[in-house]
């Protein structure tokens, strides 16, 4: 199953609908309840609850609410609790009572050696960045104390993943129910998402209605990474083709032609006029100069270092001319950027992959703070389907149907890494990948590939080539273990 991330009104439209739980104040009860075993978790982790030191920031609304009441359910096992009301005259009532009945003390200030500190300011009723005196609160905090976000950072959008300056950057974000849009789209400032569950399952709404876009990403389980059968041979795999790179710049035709030779098990083609140095790295390539001699493929990628000239421009033209699924990227988009029509309404599978500068260039708009409405609504307009590159991927189809990926890390930002991603995906389409899975498949292994190269070092673009097996076999073994779980009995 996919892993939705909703909206703030799909969230309050769905606890809305649980009716009694929401009214009777159980959803808050467990939501905090939620928030106070991940915390002793974290702390038992390090050692136990008895005598350390919790500080709690606590808001106006409902997240400060969960925090007082976690607060208080801490206390009791033993924990000193401080906390810090940002506008006392409003904190949630019942919350502060049970805070303090339990033993929770308030004051202007917390203690300066905090184990965890809870940021309760705001969730999903938060507008703007982090105010002024929060954000000294959470600027003061050592470098060893765990920041728990309640809900959301404060300071980033619910909706859009917009960080804000400031914003709380969170170790963990503890959330409730089912995870919301800047869970993912703001990855990077929530630290490890917990779900708790609260009961909303029966009562979470369909997502997308009246066309809006819709935000998920692949469970492991549906990266079904392409494996030959028993019939199988070289033809029947899919046979991706690339058009890249130059005689001049060959860098990224072996890049680009190098990960389709990885990541498919059949064979990969190969035009332009890096055709000899493609071959002398890959021996497995058929190359050729001519594109009229290239021979049958089920998908082409084109685009990476070819060029912008009147030579260029034909193949384009010819290729987007055929019925076969084609990825377009690099100098390919900047050519679509001056006429939009080559692409607009193509009926066949159109995979674009712009970079955040090549989508300013083919919007001619600067992408701004809401990369899944700008993604989404680009995808719509021109009836194709457009990746967005960067640490978190969105895969937007013409219907609003958007794939996210966080990469985990941003060691993949490195020339060429673009290149690979694109023969990645080039080999997902061929194999009759949609568009919109290959896209998100592909950014799924480029990220592990990236992580299993580094290690935490930096790394080129062939070092990213040399993790995409590793990462490949992780998904493939996967599916293989599921297939032999799920086989019928023999007896
Ligand atoms: N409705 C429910 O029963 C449940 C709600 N839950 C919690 O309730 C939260 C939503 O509560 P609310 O709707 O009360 O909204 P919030 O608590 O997120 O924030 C609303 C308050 O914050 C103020 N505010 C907005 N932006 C601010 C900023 N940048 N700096 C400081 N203050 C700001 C607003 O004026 C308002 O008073 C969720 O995020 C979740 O933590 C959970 O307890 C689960 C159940
Ligand atoms: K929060």
């Amino acid at each position: 199953m996919p892993i939705r991330y909703l909206t703030a009104d799909e969230v309050r439209d769905a606890e809305r609908a649980s009716g009694d739980l929401l009214t009777g104040g159980v959803l808050m009860r467990r939501a905090a309840h939620g928030v106070a075993q991940v915390i002793a978790a974290e702390l038992n982790r390090t050692g136990g609850c008895y005598g350390r030191s919790v500080g709690v920031v606590v808001g106006a609304g409902d997240n400060g609410g969960d925090a007082l009441f976690a607060g208080a359910e801490l206390c009791r096992r033993g924990v000193r609790v401080d906390a810090v009301l940002l506008a006392a005259d409003r904190a949630h009532s019942a919350g502060l009572a049970a805070f303090r009945a339990a033993g929770g003390r308030t004051g202007e200030r917390l203690p300066d050696a905090l184990d965890v500190i809870v940021d309760g300011v705001v969730g999903l009723g938060g507008r703007g960045p982090l105010r002024t005196k929060a954000a000294e609160i959470f600027a003061g905090v050592d470098s060893e104390t765990v920041v728990v976000a309640v809900d959301l950072p404060s300071g980033v959008d619910a909706d859009t993943g917009e960080v804000h300056d400031p914003a709380v950057r969170a170790d963990l974000t503890v959330t409730f129910g089912v995870r919301r849009r800047a869970h993912l789209l703001a990855a990077p400032q929530c630290g490890r998402v917990v779900l708790v569950d609260i009961g909303l399952d029966d009562v979470l709404p369909e997502t997308g209605r009246g066309g809006a876009p819709t935000l998920s990403s692949l469970s492991d389980d549906e990266i079904d990474w392409p494996t030959p059968d028993p019939g199988d041979d070289k033809y029947t795999q899919g046979v991706v083709g690339i058009i890249a790179g130059s005689h001049r710049y060959p860098g990224a035709a072996v890049l680009a032609t190098g990960a389709a030779v990885t990541a498919t098990s059949g064979m990969t083609r190969f035009v332009g006029s890096a055709h000899a140095e493609v071959v002398a790295r890959w021996p497995e390539v058929v190359a050729t100069p001519d594109l009229a001699d290239a021979g049958r493929v089920q998908a082409w990628v084109l685009g990476p270092g070819m060029g912008t000239d009147d030579a260029a421009a034909a193949t384009l033209r010819t290729v987007l001319g055929t019925d076969l699924p084609v990825l377009a990227d690099a100098d390919a988009l900047t050519l679509i950027a001056r006429d939009p029509g080559l692409v607009d309404g193509r009926t066949s599978p159109t995979l674009l992959t712009p970079h955040a500068g090549e989508f300013a260039r083919l919007t001619g708009t600067e992408l701004g703070a809401d990369r899944l409405a700008a993604v989404a609504g680009l995808a719509a307009r021109w009836s194709v389907t457009v990746l967005l590159k960067g640490r978190i991927t969105l895969v937007a189809d013409p219907t609003g149907h958007v794939l996210g990926n966080d990469a985990g890390s941003s060691w993949a930002a490195t020339a060429g890494a673009g290149d690979v991603l694109s023969g990645i995906a080039g080999a997902l389409l061929a194999a009759g990948r949609s568009p919109r899975i290959a896209g998100a498949a592909a950014a799924r292994v480029h990220a592990r590939a990236a992580e299993l190269a580094s290690g935490g070092a930096p790394i080129g673009a062939s070092a990213l080539l040399s993790g995409l097996r590793p990462a490949i076999r992780e998904f493939t073994t996967r599916s293989a273990r599921t297939r032999v779980d799920t086989a019928p009995s023999a007896r």
